[in-house]
């Protein structure tokens, strides 16, 4: 059971839904300011998402949960972050796998579902905690990812 106390954004909307999951990857960062990071590990990473917005879909959902779930654990666990050719790529700093694009990444894959719901969430916040020392905040600017 995951439970953590997470930063808080702040926004008008009247409904906020946080979704938590642990995604077990493994990744490297092709780079040598990374150190030992630059060699392949693995991750039990904490991944806190943050929904919200003023209208109900008619099951009285913000969003399911559930299809959170399914979207990004389903897409990462047990696998090898650079492998996802869509997600990163190893010759470009702003895709590599690092906690704060994987924290964009997991933001851009959320709205993208979001926006083809009837009532129009919007992702305000996704933590990303890599380690038990580190972790990154992403928060979407209004209108862009
Ligand atoms: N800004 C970033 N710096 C680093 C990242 C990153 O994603 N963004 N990633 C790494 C490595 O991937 C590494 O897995 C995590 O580094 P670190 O926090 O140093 O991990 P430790 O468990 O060794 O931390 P300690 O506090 O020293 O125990 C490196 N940097
Ligand atoms: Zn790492």
């Amino acid at each position: 059971m995951i439970h953590q106390i997470y930063p808080q954004v702040s926004h008008d909307f009247q409904y906020e839904l946080n979704k938590d999951m642990q995604i077990a990857a493994a990744h490297f960062i092709p780079h040598e300011a990374a150190g030992k990071c630059a060699q392949m590990h693995g991750h039990t990473y904490f991944v806190n998402i943050t929904v919200a917005g003023n209208e109900l879909d008619d099951s009285g959902f913000l969003v399911n949960f559930q299809q959170l779930k399914k979207i990004v654990h389903g897409k990462f666990d047990h696998t090898l972050m650079n492998d996802h050719k869509d997600m990163f790529n190893n010759e470009n700093a702003n895709d590599f796998p690092t906690t704060e694009v994987v924290a964009r990444k997991i933001a851009e894959i959320v709205q993208a579902h979001l926006d083809t719901l009837p009532n129009r969430p919007t992702c305000v916040q996704v933590f990303v905690r890599e380690s038990p020392t580190s972790y990154v905040v992403y928060r979407p600017k209004a209108g862009k990812q």
